[in-house]
């Protein structure tokens, strides 16, 4: 493989002996993982019958023994699964021993699309807690909203800000996570392109703004959160040395973490380093820390949508598996959001000081007393078990994803869930004998299917 030269004398320095090891490394294929949807069983789906291996730092993961072609898998679409490189679910495993995830908690991801490491965090949270993925690229929060849409937990919120914006949110978050743009050296195997664009010019920038975004980032952190800071590099600049940055400049104290010998991954003097020689994935650094002073921001406030008459909640009790869990607000163009009812001062807060962002979990709208529901309700896990719904095959399931017509025999008039293996896909209105396919255009398979 052909790596940059100073590249080549970087990693020398950093490893020694061990160099040619880690370069060979480079040479071999990228391990295909995914990590599954704790939320999302599946009843029988072949991807998962396969030889599968787990991935030892993270329950949820697991190796296939070759890359299949996803978008031809329903269950990829329902968001049974994410394609996510291994290392990097190592997040789990560090927050899961710093916080605990029986209290609500509030979760910002700051550098979030397209939404891996958010899916991640929505897979550890309980339905108390709230979760608010911000990216700052406008282009990149569409994908990251359909992977959050996919994942369906509701208690979400896209926002698009610089990080920098968010100084009124002080003191307000549990925890940030902040996986921040990078020089990407521990991508160099699978993307030829972060190899090509790679300098030491480049590392410096990256390191430069990866202290503007941690500075940002622990402002938000109330006392005795935590701020986890990952990228995926092996440059000292951009990982131990901004760590130690961190842990000087701002009220931050390393946490250590208890991690099995067998599981290879290399403790630096601040945080943890994943090769590729010693691991079964990419490169990848996490380093966690616990916010030690300041104050944690109390908020008081209501949401300024109007509240959904007590008539119309009626209407919307059975789409919900738990509706007592919600307060229903109407949006002024008509959009219902629901807001968990333990969360209404959280969601004021962030609604008021956020400008650009999503205004949590929509789940459809009224025309006159129809209620027309969303794709959202359809794919979320809060979604009632008892509506209407059909079992697809797999052939029509991908042509219900295509957005096509399938028929369905015998179905009643109405709103109906398209299923398949046990996970919803869409909603479908039948009436009499045509069936509406209410699959939003922007999501449908646009590959040929082989027949
Ligand atoms: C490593 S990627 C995030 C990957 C994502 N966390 C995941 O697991 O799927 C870094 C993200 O930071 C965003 N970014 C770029 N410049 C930024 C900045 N100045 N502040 C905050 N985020 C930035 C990029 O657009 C990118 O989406």
């Amino acid at each position: 493989m052909n790596l940059p030269e100073n590249f080549i004398a970087q990693m020398q320095h950093i490893l020694g002996a061990e160099y040619s090891v880690f370069a060979e490394s480079l040479e071999q294929e990228t391990p295909t993982t995914i990590r599954l949807n704790p939320r999302k069983k599946v009843t029988n789906e072949v991807l998962f019958d396969q030889n599968t291996e787990p991935v030892k730092w993270n329950a949820d993961g697991r190796y296939l023994p070759q890359r299949p072609v996803f978008t031809l898998d329903p269950a990829f679409h329902a968001g049974a699964y994410y394609v996510q490189e291994a290392s990097s679910m190592f997040v789990a495993e560090a927050i899961k021993q710093t916080l605990d995830f029986d209290k609500p908690l509030r979760v910002m991801d700051l550098c979030a699309a397209p939404g891996g490491k958010t899916t991640l965090l929505a897979s550890l949270l309980n339905e108390k807690s709230l979760l608010v993925a911000n990216e700052v690229i406008k282009s990149r929060v569409a994908p990251l909203k359909e992977n959050l849409e996919k994942w369906g937990f509701p208690n979400y919120i896209v926002s698009n800000h610089d990080p920098e914006d968010m100084i009124d949110l002080e003191g307000f978050f549990d925890l940030v996570l902040t996986d921040a743009p990078c020089s990407g050296e521990g991508l160099f195997r699978k993307d030829p392109k972060a190899r090509n664009e790679w300098s030491e010019d480049s590392v410096q920038l990256c390191s430069a703004r990866q202290k503007r975004i941690l500075q940002a980032a622990a402002m938000l952190v109330a006392p005795n959160g935590y701020l986890c800071y990952s990228t995926c590099t092996y440059n000292e600049k951009e990982n131990q040395e901004n760590a130690k940055w961190l842990t000087q400049t701002a009220d931050f104290e390393e946490v250590k973490l208890n991690i099995p010998a067998d599981w290879n991954i290399t403790e630096k003097s601040f945080g943890y380093q994943f090769y590729p020689h010693k691991t079964k994935g990419e490169g990848f650094y996490l380093a966690i820390f616990r916010k030690t002073q300041g104050s944690r921001a109390e908020v008081r406030g209501k949401v300024k949508f109007n509240r959904v008459p007590q008539k119309k909640v009626e209407l919307l009790k059975k789409w919900l598996a738990n509706p007592e869990y919600f307060e229903f607000y109407e949006k002024p163009e008509g959009a219902i959001v629901a807001i968990p009812t333990n969360l209404t001062n959280e969601y004021s807060a962030i609604l008021r000081v956020l400008q650009k962002r999503s205004s949590g979990f929509e789940i459809g709208q009224f025309k006159g007393e129809d209620f027309i529901p969303s794709h959202d309700l359809a794919l979320s896990t809060a979604i009632s078990d008892d509506l209407p719904h059909v079992d697809l095959s797999k052939e029509d399931a991908l042509k219900f994803l295509k957005k096509e017509q399938i028929s369905v025999e015998n179905a009643p008039n109405g709103w109906l869930l398209a299923r398949y293996e046990g996970l919803n896909l869409g909603f479908m209105k039948v009436i009499g004998n045509r069936m509406n396919n209410y699959l939003p255009k922007e999501w449908r398979i646009r590959m040929d299917i082989p027949e």
